[in-house]
């Protein structure tokens, strides 16, 4: 408005606008209209007076130039300070004008700048705030360190399913960069038999499982002859000794594998007991195995809203599990091998009973079947074949209770199996001692089998581990059966520190077992010698890369484990929190 005057001032004022120097120029623009508009004011004033005077109010009413005449009379009677004012808030209008523009460029009409603006600025933010929530999570767990009982290890690909592929590849482990000479000194120590006993590992000579005084097998005990047209399963069943299932090297067991991945099957029949579908095999002479099906490709990992409890069993989680149980050297799982089963002729063929009822087809046209059993078996959880081959893991089944009757044993750091409950191992941060002196953990292999357990079960991310099985023949003073291991590899990008718990709680460890981390840590790794391995099996590839690739870390957070444990009892003071579980 104020640069709509034709009168002088505004005339000389209208050039300031466009100056740089806005301070100035409103200062000139200012001190000029004081001097000219007094001398304006008198003559339009008298021009003003004379024009009212010769014209009749209608005129006055129509005639265009009387509301700029207002105006400006209003314009000339505001004071210094209001125009100043009102200066300043025009140029506030443009100057906010001018941005508007300026963003629209930016945004809107400028195509090339959008998208460079958009993502530069994104990439920014997101990169800051994944760093920020990483350093964060980094502090936070240096800072619990695990007093919850779990921590995460997130590598880069959290997706649930992720299609094989690019990510499946294996990576090249970069070189150790902490051999664990410290642990591998006491190991040297203790092996040259020049250790005193040691608190957390238990050296060979303390150690019922490397000592073996006696290791009478199934068939001395029972005192059984074998038929001369005796099964391999048999042979095996009866060669099961107090110590171990099988001997290193045994030959039996690869020639029971071949058996269960080629005989042909005879019949069919759900297993009775377990909470999910398993089938149990019948072969010529007798021989059975424990079949489960396969639900899910290998790279589908556990659903993020299911509890340990409710995860889907993992048919190759059984074959992989015996293989690294071996590896181990444990040996205490029975052997698994892998199928791939035709379900017409070698299921619904050769089963009778309810179960025939459970089979349809699939409006995918696959063969499927859902059989009874408490979790999973309904036609919401089918299991299908392709469109009637169907793979599966067969594992040697364990002799009947009439020549080995088993006891179940109470897992004492079973989990809670209810959804907010917590365990009392979970709560009593001194749970070990109560534990050690109470037996059958008071003495002999037991507590240290029960480390091995946590170990295996931690490598291979099984947390469904609520009770266990011995012979009972053997009394006390024999190895824990690793069975069921259904729902291990279920999570390749985390890492379960809470089934290490009893390892942690305890800080105890054998040996032979702290050796052969080593060995795999130090040397050809595990994740290797597991593949080696495991390409024997007819539906190798049997693991998803990423899982065999937790192992290698995994081992690496057992030795760091160790290490702290031996630290807290040479620095007892400084280590008095049981700040790992
Ligand atoms: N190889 C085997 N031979 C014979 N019996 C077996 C074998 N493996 C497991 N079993 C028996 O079958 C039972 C159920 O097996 P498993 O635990 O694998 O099934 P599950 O459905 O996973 O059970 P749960 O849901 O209780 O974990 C076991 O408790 C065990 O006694
Ligand atoms: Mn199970």
């Amino acid at each position: 408005m104020l640069f709509e005057h034709r009168g002088n001032v505004s005339v000389g004022c209208r050039p300031v606008i466009h100056c740089r120097n806005l301070g100035s120029a409103l200062h000139f623009c200012c001190s000029v209209s004081g001097w000219a508009r007094a001398r304006w004011r008198r003559r339009r004033r008298a021009r003003d007076a004379k024009r009212s005077r010769s014209r009749s109010p209608e005129d006055h009413a129509r005639s265009p130039i009387a509301p700029r005449t207002k105006t400006a009379r209003i314009m000339l009677n505001m004071k210094l300070k209001e125009r100043l004012a009102l200066a300043v808030s025009a140029f506030l209008v443009l100057f906010t004008l001018m941005l508007v523009v300026d963003l629209q460029m930016d945004y809107g009409i400028s195509g090339h700048r959008v998208p460079l603006h958009g993502r530069v600025s994104n990439a920014d933010t997101e990169d800051k705030g994944r760093s920020a929530y990483i350093e964060f999570r980094k502090r936070f767990l240096q800072k619990s360190n695990g007093s919850n009982g779990s921590r995460e290890y997130e590598q880069s690909a959290p997706s649930e399913t992720s299609g094989g592929g690019v990510e499946a590849e294996p990576r090249t482990p970069a070189p150790p960069t902490d051999r664990y000479e410290d642990l591998q000194r006491i190991l040297f120590i203790q092996i040259q038999g020049k250790a005193e006993d040691h608190t957390v590992i238990i050296p060979p000579h303390r150690d019922l499982n490397v000592l073996r005084p006696d290791n009478p097998n199934i068939g001395e005990m029972e005192d059984l002859e074998l038929s001369l047209n005796a099964s391999n399963l048999e042979r095996f069943q009866l060669k099961i000794a107090q110590h171990e299932l099988y001997e290193e090297e045994e030959p039996l067991v690869e020639h029971l594998l071949k058996d269960m991945a080629t005989s042909p099957i005879l019949h069919v029949e759900q297993k009775e007991g377990g909470t999910q579908l398993k089938l149990i095999i019948d072969y010529p002479n007798g021989v059975q195995a424990l079949f489960k099906p396969m639900r899910f490709a290998r790279d589908v990992q556990t659903l993020p809203n299911h509890f340990y409890f409710s995860d889907y069993e993992r048919h190759y989680a059984e074959i992989a599990a015996f293989h690294l149980d071996r590896i181990l050297g444990f040996r205490r799982a029975m052997p698994v091998v892998g199928r791939v089963l035709n379900m017409t002729t070698e299921i619904y063929d050769v089963t009778e009973g309810d179960i025939l009822k459970t089979f349809f087809v699939s409006p995918a046209n696959n063969f499927c079947f859902h059989g009874k059993c408490s979790y999973y078996c309904d036609t919401g959880h089918a299991i299908c074949g392709n469109p009637d081959m169907l793979e599966g893991s067969f594992a040697a089944f364990l002799p009947s209770s009439d020549i080995a009757e088993r006891k179940v044993w109470r897992h004492p750091w079973r989990r809670s199996y209810h959804k907010r409950r917590k365990a009392q191992w979970e709560l009593q941060s001194d749970y070990c001692d109560t534990i050690r002196t109470t037996p059958p953990y008071d003495s002999g292999r037991r507590l240290l089998d029960l480390m091995d357990m946590s170990i295996f079960d931690f490598l291979s991310g099984n947390m469904d581990r609520h009770h266990y099985e011995t012979f009972k023949m053997f009394g006390n003073e024999t190895f824990t059966l690793h069975l069921d291991q259904g729902r291990a590899f279920g999570k390749a990008f985390h890492d379960e520190l809470s089934i290490l718990a009893p390892l942690l709680q305890c800080c105890l460890v054998r040996h032979t077992t702290l050796s052969t981390l080593l060995k795999f840590h130090n040397g050809v790794s595990l994740s290797k010698v597991l593949r080696d391995s495991l390409k024997k099996d007819p539906v190798d590839p049997v693991l998803w890369e990423p899982h065999l690739a937790a192992l290698d870390r995994r081992i690496v957070i057992i030795l760091d484990a160790i290490r702290k444990c031996i630290d807290k009892i040479d620095t007892p003071l400084q280590n008095e929190v049981n700040d790992f579980v």
